[in-house]
C-alpha cells in the first residue's frame, strides 16, 4: 500500500479538532495490512447490559460520508452541487464517488481557496488514506495477467470497462460546467476515479440507518474472521466501535472487525485487495454465456435480469451449484419455450417469455422450479449438468495452464509487476483450481446418476430409435434415387 499524503501521527490532532474520540484505540502500522487499529489499554468485553458497553471509538454523525452527507455538501458548495445535478442522484455509490473525487482534487491543491471546493473534515482526512490500494482494478496490466484463468480475469476487465465508461459519461456531462470541464482535462482525473472507486469498495460499510457509508477512523479497522469488535449507530446517529466478545481486547492487540463472513476469496481480493488465509469459504462464481448455436441465446440474455453466473461451492466435502440462468439457457423452442414481441400500453414494443404457453417474463429466474413437473425434467437437468461440466472443464484447463511470472524479489524496479500481486493471484488460482477439481468430479457423478434414471434411459432410447428410423428412411430414399 503506497504512503498517504499526511503522516498518520497527525491523525490524533485531526480527530481532536473534529470530535472523533479514539477512546481506547489508536491507529498504527500493522505488518502486511497497512494501517490498523490497536488497543491502547485493556478493553473490557461486552457486559450483560449491552447499552453500558463502552465505545472503543466514537465518530460524530456529521462526519459519516453517506448519501445524506453528500446532499448536505451540495448545499454548501455550488460547484459540487452543479456536478451532482448533472451527474449524480443515480446511486449512493455514484454520489459518494463524486464526493471523493472532489475531495481528491482538493487534496492535491496546496491552497484550498484557489480553485477548489468548500473544505470539510474529509478534505484533510482523505490525505490519511492510501493512494494505492491492492484491489486488482489498481493493478497494472502486467499484474492483471496473473489472474488468467481465475474467476476474476473477466470480472476485473469488465469492471475496468465500466469505470472507463462511467468516467467518459461523467466528463461529457461535466463539459457544460466550466469549473469541472477544465479539471476533467487533467490526466490524473481518470486515475482519481479508479482510486475513488477502490477507496469506496474497500472502506465502505453498511450502517443500520445511514445505509452505505464511509466512516473516518472506523475505516482504519482491518478484517479478521476472528474479529474482536463490531460497529453500530447510536440513537443520535453517531457511529461507535464496540467490543464484540465477552473476553474483550488486550492492550496492544489489533482490533479487527468482519468485512463479511461468507465472502469468497475472489470477492475479498476484488473488493479489499487481499485473501483471508483463515477463511473456510470455498466458493467461486463462473461467468455464463448463451450456448453456441442457440437461436434464442440473445433473447434469453436480454430478458434475464439476474447475474450471468453459476455459483459453485464446496462445503464440508459436498459440492453445490446454483444458477437460475443455466436452466433457462438449456431450454429450447421444442421444449415449450417461446418469445413474443408485444405492444405495451404506451405503444412501445416489449419482449415477453412464454413457457408451456404461460407468460413467465417476470419469473425468468425460476426455471428450476418451472420445469419440476415437466415429463422431461430429468433430461433438462442432465443438459444443465452436461453444460456445466464443460464450462468447469474449460475453466480448469485455463486455470492450470502455466503462466510465466515475470516478477521476482529483485524485480521491484519501476513498472515491474509487484510480488504481492503475484502471490495474491497465485493463492486465488490454487483455491479456485481446488474448487473446480471438486466440481468436475461431483458433476461427473451427477451426470452418471442422471444417465441411469429410468425416464432418461427411456427418452434417450426413443431418441435413438427415431434417429435410426430417420437414417434408414434416408438410406432407402437414396437407394430409390440411384435405382
Ligand atoms: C477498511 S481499510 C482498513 C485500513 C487499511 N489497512 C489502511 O491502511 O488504511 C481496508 C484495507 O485494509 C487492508 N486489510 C484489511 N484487513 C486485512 C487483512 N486481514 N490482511 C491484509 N490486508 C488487510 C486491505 O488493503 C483493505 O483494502
Amino acid at each position: 500500500m503506497a504512503a498517504s499524503q499526511l503522516p498518520i501521527e497527525a491523525l490524533p490532532a485531526w480527530a481532536l479538532l473534529n470530535d472523533v474520540e479514539f477512546r481506547s484505540a489508536e491507529v498504527r502500522s500493522i505488518d502486511g495490512k497497512g494501517l490498523g487499529l490497536v488497543a491502547k489499554n485493556d478493553i473490557p468485553g461486552v457486559s450483560d447490559d449491552a447499552s453500558s458497553t463502552a465505545a472503543i471509538i466514537r465518530i460524530p454523525r456529521e462526519l459519516v460520508l453517506s448519501a445524506e452527507a453528500v446532499e448536505a455538501y451540495a448545499k454548501v458548495d455550488q460547484n459540487f452541487r452543479q456536478l451532482l445535478e448533472v451527474a449524480g442522484h443515480q446511486s449512493t455509490r455514484g454520489d459518494i464517488l463524486l464526493y471523493l473525487l472532489a475531495h481528491l482534487i482538493l487534496s492535491r491543491r496546496s491552497s484550498p481557496g484557489n480553485k477548489g471546493c468548500a473544505s470539510t473534515p474529509w478534505t484533510e482526512y482523505i490525505k490519511f488514506l492510501p493512494r494505492s490500494i491492492s484491489v486488482p482494478t489498481m493493478w497494472t496490466s502486467d499484474e492483471r495477467e496473473f489472474l488468467q484463468g481465475t474467476s476474476l480475469e473477466s470480472s476485473v476487465n469488465a469492471k475496468l470497462s465500466v469505470l472507463s465508461r462511467e468516467y467518459d459519461e461523467l466528463s461529457e456531462k461535466a463539459s457544460a460546467l466550466p469549473f469541472w470541464n477544465d479539471l476533467f482535462g487533467e490526466p490524473e482525473m481518470m486515475e482519481d476515479w479508479i482510486l475513488a472507486d477502490a477507496l469506496y469498495r474497500s472502506r465502505c460499510l453498511e450502517l443500520p440507518h445511514a445505509g452505505h457509508a464511509m466512516v473516518p477512523g472506523l475505516d482504519m479497522a482491518n478484517h479478521s474472521p476472528n474479529y474482536l469488535a463490531r460497529y453500530d449507530e447510536t440513537p443520535d446517529g453517531d457511529v461507535v466501535l464496540l467490543p464484540s466478545s465477552e473476553s474483550g481486547v488486550s492492550s496492544g492487540e489489533e482490533i479487527t472487525i468482519s468485512y463479511g463472513e461468507a465472502k469468497s476469496a475472489a470477492e475479498m481480493l476484488f473488493s479489499y485487495g487481499f485473501i483471508d488465509q483463515e477463511s473456510a469459504v470455498k466458493e467461486l462464481a463462473l461467468h455464463l454465456d448463451a450456448l453456441p448455436d442457440d437461436p434464442l441465446g440473445k433473447a434469453k440474455l436480454h430478458i434475464y435480469k439476474g447475474p450471468r453466473t453459476v455459483q459453485l461451492s464446496l462445503t464440508e466435502g459436498n459440492f453445490y451449484w446454483h444458477s437460475p440462468l443455466l436452466y433457462l439457457l438449456i431450454l429450447n423452442e421444442e421444449d415449450g419455450l417461446a418469445f413474443r414481441v408485444v405492444q405495451d400500453t404506451s405503444g412501445g414494443r416489449e419482449l415477453r417469455l412464454l413457457w408451456q404457453d404461460e407468460d413467465v417474463t417476470g419469473r425468468t429466474g425460476e426455471f428450476e422450479s418451472l420445469i419440476q413437473d415437466h415429463p422431461l425434467c430429468q433430461i433438462f437437468k442432465l443438459r444443465a449438468v452436461a453444460v456445466l461440466e464443460e464450462r468447469v472443464s474449460s475453466q480448469l484447463d485455463r486455470i492450470t495452464t502455466e503462466i510465466s511470472y515475470g516478477a521476482t524479489e529483485q524485480s521491484q524496479a519501476a513498472n515491474q509487476p509487484r510480488v504481492e500481486c503475484m502471490l495474491a493471484a497465485e493463492k486465488l488460482r490454487d483455491l479456485e483450481a481446488q474448487i473446480l477439481q471438486g466440481a468436475a468430479a461431483a458433476l461427473e457423478n451427477e451426470k452418471a446418476r442422471l444417465l441411469l434414471d429410468a425416464r432418461v434411459v427411456t427418452y434417450l432410447g426413443s431418441m435413438e430409435d427415431t434417429q435410426n428410423e430417420q437414417a434408414s428412411n434416408l438410406a432407402s430414399n437414396e437407394d430409390d434415387e440411384f435405382s
